[in-house]
């Protein structure tokens, strides 16, 4: 199974078997907590204050019906009904409030988990994104932190209210009526064994809804990406049918939860209207025979069921939106705590190189105990251009990797002036070393956007000064807003020549001591190709190249060119001094000149 495949089933499949996860709960409300401590109180205070105030509400109505309606005391029940109407518009002030901060809480958490999530994975070594499908991370920085939300919105803070509610409306009813309260009770325990099962039912489903959401956004997002070769292999009807399953599985989930929920209100009425016909059955023959209970007693009870039920249903609610924003949380929390970062322990700070490499007996694998490169040892001179050439799959772009740090070697040693790469400081070797990928990257913003990267230290007329030499300034200026065309997503409306020569500007103007030049392999027209060959030996002049070269004819200048097959350096020497081994690189340039020729 594919590496990428065993991290998605592993970070999908993280069902814990509990039904609450409440080491989850404890650090999203500390998160909260620390986000907006105020709010969060305020929060808890007014569900406290209201809960107190909607149980007194029932225990009103009956007092006015007993004391006031069958007395027909017509003045003390008018000041009754505005005592009354006060209760429940201020219960209504203080649900507005209790709903507007709980959003405010959790939107402050949201923006606070996002920030610290983006800021975790753009520190992250390159194998981890080898390992993890974009569509996965994707959805864990932007709909899987939407979820957490719900923990605060309609999550724990309005929970509190309804546990409180609940506690108050039955310690009111013992103190108006015990027996009434007591055949009320009896019925509570099996209206919370329903809630349990349904709580338990759904946080399977959602677990299943969080990997189905994601599975859906890693195949759209990488189908766009890899539209034209759907197109081209008429693979649309195949690519339909897996979307079409996808989604179908990801529809069955949600009427999972559905049918979940559907089931749940119909029972906790039934259990409802069980208790008011119990209440009305014993509670009425209590009025008309013993005379203990009163008719404002019966009426305020009734109240007090429907004040139950509500709460008590929205629990089950609330626990669900918890769960949901939980099961969210719990896979933002595993990629925040995955030590997957690059150790920057270096402390060498070197201002200036001269540009001398050395790897010494350097070992390196992708996947433990499956070396691509197996010993690798060569130096370069300050100034040099040194060209790697080999077979496909033969370890070249390795190496460059390698020398940026994206990944880490197993053994050996990689020298910069003498200096071990993993003593000096990240930043600062990435400062010396300028890269240049075979498939180049543009973002969706500005040509000048994407030369700078954000640096504000570049101006614009260093940028077009930087364009002349490398001899694409004139293509620049004839786009419609020149410097500030749009690039459009990944460069795809400009020529493979134009992207490279963008790419070659971007690190032209950063001014590297050292250059690593990976060659495009894609085929580009002549022109295009001379015009690369120029910016190449103008990229190279007067600093450390490393040109992993595709085309041999681009390098037959370079100081040293090392041939490489099988993770292994075969050769080493001058364009000339290799042709005349008539070895491996003689080969490989007959090879090529020969169709040249053909
Ligand atoms: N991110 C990766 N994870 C796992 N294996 C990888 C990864 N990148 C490359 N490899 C493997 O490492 C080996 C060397 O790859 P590398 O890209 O260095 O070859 P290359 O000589 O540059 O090839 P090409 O000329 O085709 O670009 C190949 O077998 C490749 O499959």
């Amino acid at each position: 199974m594919c590496n990428i495949q065993k991290n998605y089933l592993e970070m999908s499949s993280n069902k814990t078997g509990q039904s609450f996860d409440f080491t989850g709960l404890k650090r999203v409300i500390a998160l909260g907590l620390s986000q907006s401590k105020g709010l969060f109180l305020t929060v808890i205070f007014i569900a406290v204050f209201s809960a107190c105030f909607s149980v007194y509400r029932p225990y009103l109505t009956g007092d006015v019906i007993d004391n006031y309606i069958l007395n027909k005391d017509l003045l003390g029940l008018k000041s009754e009904i505005i005592k009354l109407i006060i209760i429940l518009v201020f219960e209504g002030i203080l649900a507005f409030f209790t709903v507007y901060l709980a959003n405010v809480v959790a939107q402050r958490v949201i923006r606070e988990l996002r920030v610290r999530l983006y800021n975790h994975l753009i520190k992250f070594k390159l194998g981890y994104f080898d390992k993890t499908p974009n569509g996965v991370l994707v959805t864990r920085s932007v709909s899987d932190v939407e979820t957490i939300a719900e923990v605060f919105n309609d999550g724990i803070l309005v929970l509190l209210g309804d546990a409180l509610k609940i506690i108050f409306i039955v310690a009111m009813m013992y103190y108006m009526n015990w027996v009434l309260a007591t055949i009320v009770i009896v019925i509570l325990p099996l209206m919370m064994i329903i809630t349990r099962y349904f709580q338990k039912a759904l946080k399977d489903v959602y677990q299943d809804e969080r990997t189905l959401v994601a599975k859906l956004n890693t195949f759209v997002q990488e189908r766009l990406t890899g539209m034209n070769i759907i197109q081209v292999f008429n693979r649309q009807q195949a690519e339909y049918d897996k979307f079409v399953s996808i989604n179908n599985d990801l529809k069955k989930n949600y009427l999972k939860t559905v049918l979940y929920f559907s089931l749940l209100f119909p029972v906790v009425d039934i259990v409802s209207a069980l208790a008011t016909g119990s209440l009305i059955w014993f509670g009425g023959l209590r009025t008309a025979v013993a005379g203990d209970v009163t008719v404002g007693n019966l009426i305020a009870f009734t109240q007090f069921i429907t004040m139950l039920t509500t709460p008590m249903r929205a629990i089950a609610e609330r626990f669900n939106s918890i769960q949901r924003g939980l099961v969210g949380a719990d896979r933002v929390f595993n990629i925040l705590d995955a030590d997957e970062t690059l150790p920057d322990n270096g402390t060498k700070k070197l201002e200036k190189v001269k540009g001398q490499i050395d790897f010494e007996n350097v070992v390196f694998s992708y996947v433990p105990n499956n070396p691509v490169l197996k010993g690798i040892n060569f130096s370069t001179k300050p100034g040099e251009t040194i060209a790697i050439v080999g077979s496909t799959g033969a370890g070249k772009s390795t190496i460059i990797n390698l020398l940026s740090r994206f990944y880490d070697i197993d053994s050996g040693l990689i020298k910069i002036d003498g200096v071990d790469i993993y003593e000096m400081d990240l930043v600062s070797l990435r400062k010396h070393v300028a890269v240049v990928l075979q498939d180049v990257f543009l973002f969706n913003t500005t040509i000048f956007d994407n030369i700078v990267l954000g640096n504000k230290e570049i101006t614009l007329d260093q940028v077009k000064a930087a364009a002349k030499v490398i001899g694409i300034h004139d293509f620049i200026e004839s786009l419609p807003k020149g410097y500030y065309a749009e690039v459009s997503e990944r460069g795809s409306t400009l020529s493979v020549g134009q992207r490279q020569l963008i790419s070659f500007l971007r690190a032209y103007i950063y001014n590297p001591e050292i250059l690593v030049l990976d060659e495009a392999t894609s085929s580009i027209d002549s022109n295009s190709e001379e015009m690369i060959q120029r910016a190449t030996e103008k990229l190279t002049e007067g600093r450390t190249s490393i040109i992993i070269a595709h085309r041999l004819a681009t390098i037959q200048n370079a100081d040293q060119i090392i041939v490489m097959d099988n993770g292994m350096i075969v050769e080493k020497g001058t364009h000339e001094s290799l042709l005349a081994a008539k070895g491996y690189y003689s080969n490989l340039y007959e090879v090529q000149f020969s169709k040249i020729n053909n």
